[in-house]
């Protein structure tokens, strides 16, 4: 296959809309039970959309939650809409498909935010899957770092799930930086449903001994 060097699109609401979309398509394969004509059709259409991505596959190494591949431009952030940090996230980044819908901000010392899990994510009955929730954390807990402006790898993170976390309905974040020690940066966090806690974390997150760890 010959590998395209065009230029990268730069309209980031059309590729923020297309990954939306390539959501909503893996929530729909995931909850319906469609014939088998409707899914032998839907599957040549995927194959059509893949034929004209397959040219601008990017190569290389280093890919991350903030840059495609080797092209890292660093780590920033609106306070407003701290999403935009990591924009290639598997949990958060409106640039990756498989992301569910979460918005996070800032407030203060604290991060806030708000996510609705669909069924992509589900776990037990009606309720969101229990490494889904922790990866969740793990994303929130770092952006807590992130606006107190230190930022760590995840050394320990650990979850208390008090109570089944929902599907389909909003689900509210919280974190906070409590302390830092040298390196090693303490963070807590919450989900909560209708103001009762579903979920808690508490996590260490150790900050990289040398810039050429980062
Ligand atoms: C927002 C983050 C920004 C990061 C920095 C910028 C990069 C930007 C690039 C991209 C964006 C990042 C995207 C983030 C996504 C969300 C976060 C994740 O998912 S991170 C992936 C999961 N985590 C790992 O893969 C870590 C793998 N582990 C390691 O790399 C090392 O073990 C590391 C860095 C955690 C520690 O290694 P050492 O060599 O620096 O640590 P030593 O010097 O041995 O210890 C220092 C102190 O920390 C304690 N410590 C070390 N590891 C610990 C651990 N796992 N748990 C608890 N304590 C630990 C030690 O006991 C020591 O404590 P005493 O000074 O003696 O009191």
């Amino acid at each position: 296959m010959e590998f395209q060097q065009e230029e990268a699109a730069k309209d980031r609401d059309l590729v923020e809309a297309v990954n939306r979309e390539a959501g909503e398509l893996i929530r729909l394969l995931r909850c319906s039970q469609a014939p088998d004509q409707v899914l032998a059709t839907a599957t040549e259409h995927i194959q059509a959309a893949m034929k004209s991505l397959a040219p601008y596959l990017r190569q290389g190494e280093g890919w991350s939650t903030i840059s495609i591949a080797s092209d890292t431009p660093g780590l920033g952030w609106l306070e407003d809409d701290l999403t935009r940090c990591m924009p290639y996230s598997p949990v958060s980044g409106t640039c990756n498909p498989v992301a569910p819908p979460i918005r996070m901000w800032r407030d203060g010392d604290e991060v806030r935010g708000e996510v609705v899990f669909s069924p992509t994510y589900a776990g037990p009955p009606n309720s969101v899957h229990g490494g889904i929730i922790a990866a969740v954390f793990d994303e929130l807990l770092s952006m807590a770092n992130v606006i107190s402006g230190n930022a760590g790898f995840t050394g320990t993170l650990s979850i208390r799930y008090q109570r089944h976390t929902p599907l389909d309905r909003p689900i509210e974040l919280w974190a906070v930086n409590e302390r830092t020690s040298g390196r090693k940066l303490f963070c807590r966090g919450e989900m909560r449903v209708d103001g009762q806690v579903t979920a808690s974390a508490e996590g260490l997150f150790i900050r990289p001994a040398t810039q050429m760890d980062s």
